[in-house]
């Protein structure tokens, strides 16, 4: 069982990060790296589908964390969160890395379409049929649930690669279709971090002790790859300049939301003159085939619960266009009835949503619109040492933080 997920609304995920918040210290640092399985799992928050559609910010988790175990205790957990942070602001320094990913996925699934033998030894996989104790496990929980613990992914996705030797494109997408978390950065960056793509040459190689600790004793793998091979992938490209963050309009505008960022009444005051406000998801664009239902029904409850609150804070009608048949039309014909030509998106991060969304904000500028995508002071602050490794952005950690005061509380 699966707590916390069933309702995907910010109130679910603020009473999670309250809950939580008292083991976000030592224990948190202890035992993080424990799954006990999903009947009990209490010792990582299961907050990532929040933080991942920012129906929570990592700001907010940041700051319950702190001010609950101190500066000092919360340490780890703030590391963990900068994960994230770093994974999404080093893709938008290598966007390329994306593109590349969705090439070779497509090149894999065709493939699969001529290769009988690699298409069965995939089907095995993903159905938990590969005949290696927790892998098959794992491939089921995922399905079932739309979750895994962090220690449970880098060991799938290890097996995935090193014993069973299938491409990492086609194991990325398998996670993108169920994770209720599934974010085009962490989970790339991720499984190519791994496979030895993202830091040249170091590997992370799944061996049966780890795992049976791990695991807290549930599953010791026999049949493990015992060395890791050179996994086919493109190199990273030179970090490109990050695009820069567009201002507020001086004057009336409308607000677009996206599944990416889902409590801007956190961060834009409600008295700016919003007019009105439109939703539009593009989950859809996730995977190969379709996305499982659990992960759509999870974003879907997400945008609509962002709307809500949006309008409220705003005082300004919102409307979910996101099932209409023809989305380009719909925008259009809501941005034609504005009596604004100012258009307010968040940021739209590298992945899929940008990818459906950045075409029709294009069209928008065809009809004379100014769209002013903005990004968090989160982003701004931290994602500029997102460039090369983790170490240097954990390094400005302290310093960042301590703009908001909250190293000190
Ligand atoms: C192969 C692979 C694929 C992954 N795919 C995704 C993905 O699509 N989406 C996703 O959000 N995370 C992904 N992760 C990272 C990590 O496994 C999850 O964020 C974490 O397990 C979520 O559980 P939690 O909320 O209980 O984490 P906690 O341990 O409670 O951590 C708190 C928060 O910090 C962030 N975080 C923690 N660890 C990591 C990490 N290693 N990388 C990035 N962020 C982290 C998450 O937002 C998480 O909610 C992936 C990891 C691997 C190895």
């Amino acid at each position: 069982m699966i707590l916390h997920h069933e309702t995907p609304a910010r109130h679910t995920g603020l009473e999670r990060l309250n809950e939580f918040a008292p083991l976000m210290g030592a224990q948190y640092a202890h035992r993080r790296n424990i799954d006990p399985g999903e009947d009990a799992r209490p010792n990582v928050s299961q907050l990532s589908p929040f933080l991942r559609h920012r129906l929570i910010s990592e700001e907010e988790a940041a700051t319950a964390a702190i001010i609950v175990n101190g500066g000092e205790q919360a340490t780890k957990y703030i590391q963990e969160i900068c994960w994230r942070t770093y994974f999404k602001g080093w893709l938008e320094h290598h966007p390329a890395v994306w593109s590349d990913y969705i090439l070779d996925r497509d090149t894999q699934f065709q493939t699969l379409e001529k290769d009988k033998g690699l298409r069965a030894d995939y089907e095995a996989a993903i159905e938990g049929r590969a005949g290696i104790e927790g892998f098959d496990h794992w491939a089921k929980e995922l399905a079932e649930t739309g979750y895994l613990h962090n220690h449970a992914r880098m060991s799938f996705a290890s097996i995935w690669l090193f014993t069973l030797k299938l491409p990492w494109a086609l194991g990325a997408d398998f996670f993108l279709r169920h994770l209720l978390d599934g974010d085009p950065a962490s989970n790339t960056l991720s499984w190519r971090w791994v496979a030895g793509l993202h830091t040249s040459g170091k590997t992370y190689l799944a061996k049966k002790e780890a795992i049976e600790t791990c695991s807290d004793g549930r599953f010791s793998p026999d049949n493990l790859a015992q060395s890791a091979h050179q996994v086919p992938g493109s190199e990273n490209p030179q970090p490109q300049q990050l695009p820069v963050s567009d201002g507020m309009p001086e004057e009336r505008f409308a607000l677009l939301l996206t599944e990416d960022d889902l409590s801007v009444e956190t961060w834009l005051d409600e008295h700016l003159p919003v007019e009105a406000i439109a939703g539009l998801e593009s989950a859809g664009g996730r995977c190969t085939g379709d996305v499982s239902d659990k992960a759509m029904s999870f974003t879907r409850g997400a945008l609509q619960d962002g709307l809500s609150r949006a309008s409220n804070h705003f005082g300004a009608a919102a409307e979910n266009l996101s099932d209409t048949a023809d989305k380009r039309r719909a925008l259009r014909d809501w941005a034609a009835q504005l009596n604004t030509k100012h258009i307010v998106v968040p940021y739209l991060p590298a992945g899929w949503t940008r990818e459906a969304i950045a075409p029709l904000l294009t069209d928008l500028q065809t009809d004379g619109f100014h769209i002013h995508q903005m990004r968090r002071d989160w982003d701004e602050r931290f994602w500029p040492h997102a460039k090369k490794g983790f170490f240097k952005l954990r390094k400005q950690i302290p310093s960042v933080l301590m703009h908001w005061k909250l190293r000190k509380v």
